[in-house]
């Protein structure tokens, strides 16, 4: 069942990074207090990376973050260690500090691994199985798109749970995404957003207006669904933040 959204604002993209790092070692902890290994889908994008570094700089904490199995919601079909990667800057900050354990590190093939496009998406849709994230971390573009799901992109209609994208609107071209379906079946979703540019696209993913829902109006959480946002991005919401179950 999708989940209302609840829309947590800060002052600027520091404080939402900062307010994401902290959320997710309590979510995790929590998880891993209950005696499950925590699932957790990681995004590219500005506020993500800034809240990676905050993780690293504050450590494991309360998180044994050699027993969270990380998993990526999309990734730039680029050779291993390209700057464009999503998932290979993200470990080169985290791996240390936070002594991850590679063996619960699932990173999406990259174009180098001896894989076509279509074969790399089969191949993580088979290491995938059936999980269900615990957290799913999605940055969003000023289109509305979230992963590599972008409004109107053909590519959308590819049935299954991680799909090859190519002619992405969004450099580079060829994407491995994982598709909606495995998105909302997430325990929680969290958007990650800040900026004036993000404004319109967050009021229509929130509100789900527009002729054409946008990708991230169409995702959910089965126990939550969270907007982590600044104040410019939330510019076209403020009715909804002011008058809302909203925390400002
Ligand atoms: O591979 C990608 O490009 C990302 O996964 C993409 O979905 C990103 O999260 C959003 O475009 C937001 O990015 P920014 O926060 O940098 O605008």
């Amino acid at each position: 069942m999708p989940t209302p959204a609840e829309i947590v604002v800060h002052d600027g993209p520091d404080d939402v990074a900062e307010a994401l790092a902290a959320r997710l070692t309590a979510t995790l902890a929590d998880v891993q207090a209950r005696g499950r290994t925590p699932q957790v889908c990681l995004t590219g994008g500005g506020i993500a990376t800034k809240a990676y570094a905050r993780l690293a700089q504050d450590g494991p904490g309360d998180v044994d973050w050699s027993r969270v199995d990380l998993w990526w919601g999309d990734e730039r079909f680029v050779p291993t260690g390209d700057a464009e990667r999503n998932a290979d800057p993200t470990l080169a900050v985290l791996r240390g500090p936070l002594r991850l354990d590679d063996a619960f590190v699932h990173v999406m093939p990259a174009s180098d691994a001896g894989l076509d496009l279509d074969e790399a998406a089969a191949a993580y849709a088979s290491e995938l199985g059936d999980t269900v994230f615990d957290v799913c971390l999605l940055g969003m573009g000023p289109d509305g798109h979230v992963a590599s799901l972008f409004p109107g992109h053909p590519d959308l209609a590819t049935p299954g749970t991680v799909i090859p994208v190519r002619n992405s609107p969004k450099p580079p071209p060829e994407r491995i995404s994982v598709t909606m379906d495995v998105i909302n079946r997430s325990r929680q979703v969290w958007f990650c957003v800040s900026g004036a540019e993000k404004a319109e696209a967050v009021a229509r993913g929130v509100l789900g207006t527009g002729a054409e829902p946008v990708p991230a109006a169409l995702a959910s959480g089965t126990e939550a669904t969270v907007w982590l946002v600044d104040t410019a991005a939330v510019a076209d919401l403020t009715d909804r933040v002011e008058s809302d179950e909203a925390e400002v």
